[in-house]
């Protein structure tokens, strides 16, 4: 199984979700700005949502507006991801910081319960497994889903799935291994100007 989630800069992982190997890939989606009327996602972060098989939001639980931004980034999500909008859960991070928190412990699950998606509390820096788990059971809910029939073509949402998880949609490029590229390729002429000086 191969699963995408839209979440953080890209990368791979290998996890066991009901005895299988899965290799999840995970995407960071900086870029967002806000205008006059809102959030505006840039179109990488569109594409990605397209791309992902499910979509993780997170608030800082110490930063209100990260928390208030939450109904309409899901909006996004929902007009991005068209006929088929992919899983999404809701992540509250920084639950160590007590001391600095502005939303509610309760008002996570609320708005979780609004948007109809999972929630999670978790510490980043403080219980990495916090964060594992809650990926896990994102990844147990998407070995779930049942696989699309083969002849449900004249679907939208199968056939959506199938566009969205298609090559067409160009994957995004992680701007880690684009600057790889760009430094390997500097190296290679840092390396080519030392031959020829010699
Ligand atoms: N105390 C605490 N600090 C955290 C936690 N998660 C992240 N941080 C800190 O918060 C800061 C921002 O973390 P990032 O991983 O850069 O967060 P980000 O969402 O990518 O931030 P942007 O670059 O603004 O998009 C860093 O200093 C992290 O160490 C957490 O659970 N608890």
């Amino acid at each position: 199984m191969f699963t995408r989630v839209c979440a953080g800069n890209l990368y791979s992982r290998e996890v066991q979700v009901d005895g299988e190997q899965v290799t999840i890939q995970v995407q960071d989606t900086p870029g967002a700005e806000m205008t006059d009327n809102g959030i505006s996602l840039p179109d990488h972060v569109t594409c990605s949502i397209q791309w992902a098989d499910a979509v993780v939001l997170v608030y800082s639980v110490t930063d209100r507006r990260s928390f208030d931004l939450i109904e309409q980034l899901h909006q996004l999500v929902a007009r991005a991801g068209g006929a088929s909008v992919p899983p999404v859960i809701l992540l509250a991070n920084k639950a160590d910081l007590l001391h600095l928190r502005r939303v509610d412990s309760q008002q996570g699950p609320l708005l979780a319960g609004t948007l109809g998606c999972s929630f999670y509390e978790v510490s980043a820096s403080e219980d990495y497994s916090q964060v594992h788990g809650a990926f896990h059971r994102l990844c147990c809910q998407l070995a779930k889903q049942p696989p699309p029939a083969p002849n449900s073509s004249s679907s939208s949402a199968s056939t959506a799935t199938e566009k969205r998880r298609s090559p067409l949609i160009p994957r995004p490029k992680s701007p880690n291994m684009q600057d790889l590229k760009r430094r390997f390729k500097q190296a290679l002429s840092a390396k080519v100007r030392t031959v020829t000086s010699v």
